[in-house]
């Protein structure tokens, strides 16, 4: 069967990894979270000094893009992509509540973005991927043969996130969690290069209501639509 490209963009801690992941294992495709590579270069800025405070070096930053190699290796066990930064696995350091504080404004940098986007372009030229993001359909792979964009409720992402960072052991606090999150939807939103919006032909999914078996089971349906169509 032909092989196609699936964009599922979407506001922050809304399932979008988990149903993208999901579905990747199910239907044989790569899968790429390319909100690790933006979380990526973030905690390059934090290890290197590049940040006084909240304030991000840009000149700074500009000299060492090239530096920055972020690559994906497939984990043994879980069969899930791990991220790597210039060879080093920051898959769980780059998880954390100072990342997540600081990601946005990293991600509305054009030269940034640039960069990533032609890596994740290259990463997706066979087709036969799942990625999701903030622009994967409307910049990233405009020609998605499938795209999604999903939404949920500030609180209801909110609570997903607390349940997940408290599981993991991370010491967090609800409102704390509540504020990043809609900090990150209204700068992703607001930013001048490729702003997280629905692409005119990406499907609409509300998952408040859906549990991850639902919404897995949405996604399937919908891919088996559009190959079907493609
Ligand atoms: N439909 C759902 N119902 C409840 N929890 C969910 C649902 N979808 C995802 N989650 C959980 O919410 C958290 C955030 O999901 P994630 O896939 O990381 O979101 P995103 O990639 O959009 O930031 C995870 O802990 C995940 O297990
Ligand atoms: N394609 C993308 C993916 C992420 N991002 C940025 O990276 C941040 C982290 O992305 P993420 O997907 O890990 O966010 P979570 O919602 O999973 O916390 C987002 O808040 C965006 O600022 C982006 O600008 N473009």
């Amino acid at each position: 069967m032909k092989k196609i490209t699936i964009a599922i963009d979407g506001f922050s801690s809304c399932g979008k990894s988990t149903m993208a992941k999901d579905l990747a294992k199910e239907i044989g495709y790569i899968y790429i979270d390319s909100g690790a590579m933006y979380r990526a270069v973030t905690l390059y800025c934090i290890k290197n000094g590049l940040f006084s405070g909240d304030e991000i070096n840009i000149p700074e930053l500009e000299r060492h893009i090239k530096d920055i190699h972020i690559t994906f290796k497939l984990d043994e066990k879980t069969q899930l992509p791990r991220t790597y930064l210039n060879g080093e696995d920051v898959e769980d350091a780059i998880r954390t509540m100072e990342v997540s504080s600081k990601v946005s404004p990293v991600s509305a940098i054009d030269f940034v973005r640039s960069a990533l986007v032609s890596l994740q372009q290259e990463m997706g030229k066979e087709k036969g991927i799942v990625m999701d993001g903030r622009d994967i359909g409307t910049t990233v792979f405009p020609e998605a043969e499938l795209k999604i964009y999903v939404t949920a409720s500030p609180d209801i992402r909110a609570l997903r996130r607390y349940d997940e960072l408290q599981a993991k052991g991370q010491e967090v606090k609800f409102e704390e969690i509540l504020q990043n999150v809609k900090e990150r939807d209204y700068i992703d939103q607001n930013r001048k290069v490729s702003p997280l919006k629905r692409a005119k032909d990406a499907l609409l999914l509300d998952n408040s209501l859906l549990t991850i078996e639902e919404q897995k089971e949405w996604l399937l349906k919908q891919f088996e639509k559009a190959t079907q169509q493609n």
